[in-house]
């Protein structure tokens, strides 16, 4: 990974947190560009800043737990004030692809319960088309086969995500199926259908959902709303 990559990710995480006030609840992300996120709300909350977190997944939860940030479970809100999260690929529309880390499902599900889902990125996420970044979609174990057909008849190409020789496990021990689809025309409707497959627990695209996107760009932040 690039410094300069690293410098954008972290840019965008100082400006996001900036939306983070007292007493809030706080979803927060997983991946490489959300740790810069916990990074900086360890020391906003060592300073006195009073908040209680959300994590998406386990890894997000150690880190946090590791920076002294207080998490309480999803199943005690019914709503997040604010969620500041990664992705793998976004447009200026702020459609998205997530998942590259297999949190998909809960990162979807937190951003659902979400006021504010703030999305921050180095530049290299940008695109014009989602679509390059293969997309995860999340499926319980049970219905790998017919899903990878199901995906096959819309034109995709499923591959299952492995580690070290075995299918990846997701929190929820689901697998992950990386799909082509070539660039996508409409997210919007290809999210419809994947919406429909039975056994098919999430899908990365995330559509409507982001509020703002944060993204690092050389020395400075560009946002698009
Ligand atoms: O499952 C992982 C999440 O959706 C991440 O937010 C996404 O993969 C981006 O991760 P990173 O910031 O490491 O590129």
């Amino acid at each position: 990974m690039s410094d300069q990559k690293e410098l954008e990710k972290e840019l965008a995480a100082k400006e996001a947190v900036k939306s983070v006030k007292q007493s809030q609840i706080v979803g927060l992300g997983t991946g490489s560009t959300a740790k810069y996120v916990i990074i900086e709300l360890g020391k906003m909350v060592k300073d006195g800043l009073k908040i209680q977190c959300i994590p998406t997944s386990t890894k997000t939860a150690e880190l946090a737990t590791s920076y002294n940030i207080p998490l309480i479970d999803i199943n005690t809100v019914n709503h997040i004030d604010v969620t500041i999260d990664g992705a793998d690929e976004f447009t200026k529309e702020k459609m998205l692809i997530k998942g590259g880390g297999g949190a998909l499902l809960r990162e979807k599900i937190v951003a659902s319960l979400t006021k504010e889902e703030i999305i921050i990125a180095d530049a290299s996420k940008k695109v014009d088309k989602l679509g390059k970044f293969t997309l995860p979609i999340e499926v319980i174990p049970f219905a790998l086969n017919y899903v990878q057909h199901q995906i096959v008849s819309l034109q995709g190409k499923g591959k299952l995500r492995m580690n070290n020789n075995k299918p990846f496990l997701t929190d929820q021990q689901n697998y992950i199926i990386d799909s082509d689809f070539g660039l996508i025309d409409n997210p919007r409707v290809l999210a419809e259908k994947l919406n429909q497959i039975e056994g098919l627990v999430a899908h990365g695209l995330f559509i409507g959902l982001a509020a703002r996107v944060i993204m690092g760009v050389g020395d400075s932040v560009q946002v698009f709303n």
